[in-house]
């Protein structure tokens, strides 16, 4: 298993010998919706090995069914987020600050005495989504707090816009951290009124830019759904192929769809051990007042030991989680 080739690696190779302080990250390979109203999918989620676990109450829940998705939700945070054996990301997507359900969701959902690690706004159009989302908090969140923010990138405008949410994001956060960024593809076809393709080369900019955009704010990007969940294979490659995009991790629907994709998002053992190489060249090279440096017949300047250095952050997130 997965985890079994890490533990060995990061005991031997990562965490004795990794000389810079381990930074916090919460790993978000997979991030598993469920319906917030349906108390037996909800219950067996958190039974499942998913980095992250994305409670609904938007479009995954139909419209008679919110109030439900809202107990089951504010029944599940009051009495503690649910032990698991490696810890994990607990989110909620509420609905958007266009659906007016918004203050409804967040009047039950933060207002008890534990709260949601991360909340996941969908459809954030503009900074005005923002101001009014953090104006809510801000009203219903009494304490201080630090909840996660994923803003949700899902239509042509919110994708021209990007750029001013991040920067607005990140300057407005008084309740909230923004930590992800995500992309929508299903209703961002709807909007930009695309074909959906196999090989999904109509939303290639959009992924491009998203994951560009998000990086350039050290955030981390989240790929599209697959919705064909009884198709691993393409499933895979779909996963493999965001990962080679820059992606940070993918949204899944379905249990089956978990495994397939941590794994696409995880660095494999070359991979950890060329990064924890590289990292103790760099630090002794410091040592020594030297910038670039040559590892294996090959050029090492700063971009390359930033690389690994995400390698060995997300190798030792996953097994020492810091998330809690
Ligand atoms: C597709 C469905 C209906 C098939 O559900 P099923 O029960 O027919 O499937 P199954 O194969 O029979 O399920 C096997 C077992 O897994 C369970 N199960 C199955 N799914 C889940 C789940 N998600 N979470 C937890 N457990 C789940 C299910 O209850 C069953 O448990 P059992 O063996 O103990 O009886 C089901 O998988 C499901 O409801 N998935 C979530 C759908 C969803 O949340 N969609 C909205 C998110 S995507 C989106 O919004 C778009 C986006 C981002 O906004 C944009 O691109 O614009
Ligand atoms: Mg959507």
């Amino acid at each position: 298993m997965l985890r079994n080739y890490v533990k060995p690696l990061l005991k031997s190779v990562l965490v004795d010998t990794i000389k810079a302080p381990i930074r916090l990250y919460t790993p978000r390979r997979a991030l598993m919706y469920v319906p917030g109203d349906d108390l037996k999918k909800v219950l067996k989620a958190f039974l499942l090995d998913a980095d992250s676990i994305v409670l609904d109450c938007e479009d995954g829940v139909a419209l008679n069914k919110k109030v439900q998705a809202r107990i089951n939700i504010r029944d599940i945070l009051d009495k503690g987020k649910p032990q698991r054996k490696r810890p994990y990301d607990f989110a909620v997507r509420i609905n958007s600050v266009a659906s007016e359900l918004i203050k409804d969701d967040l009047s039950v959902l933060v207002t008890g005495k534990n709260l949601p690690n991360t909340i996941y706004l969908p459809k954030v159009e503009n900074v005005q989504h923002l101001e009014t989302f953090s104006g809510y908090l801000d009203e219903y969140v009494k304490a201080q707090s630090n909840i996660g923010l994923i803003i949700a990138i899902e239509s042509a405008f919110a994708l021209v816009n990007v750029v001013d949410i991040c920067k607005a994001a990140i300057k407005m956060s008084s309740k909230f951290t923004p930590v992800a960024l995500l992309f929508g593809s299903d209703d961002f076809c709807a909007s930009i009124g695309a074909k959906r393709t196999e090989s999904s080369f109509e939303v290639t900019y959009a992924r491009q830019k998203i994951v560009t955009v998000a990086k350039a704010f050290n955030l981390q990007a989240i790929d599209m759904v697959y919705i064909k969940y009884k198709d691993p294979e393409g499933l895979k490659k779909q996963a493999e192929e965001g990962a080679q995009l820059g992606f940070s991790g993918k949204q899944v629907i379905h249990p089956d769809q978990i495994d397939i994709t941590q794994k696409a998002f995880m660095p494999n053992p070359d991979q950890i051990k060329w990064a924890q190489e590289i990292l103790n060249a760099f630090y002794k090279h410091q040592k020594e007042g030297k910038g670039a440096f040559s590892y294996k017949g090959h050029m090492i300047d700063m971009p390359t030991v930033k690389q690994a250095q995400n390698v060995v952050d997300l190798a030792n997130a996953i097994m020492i989680n810091i998330n809690e």
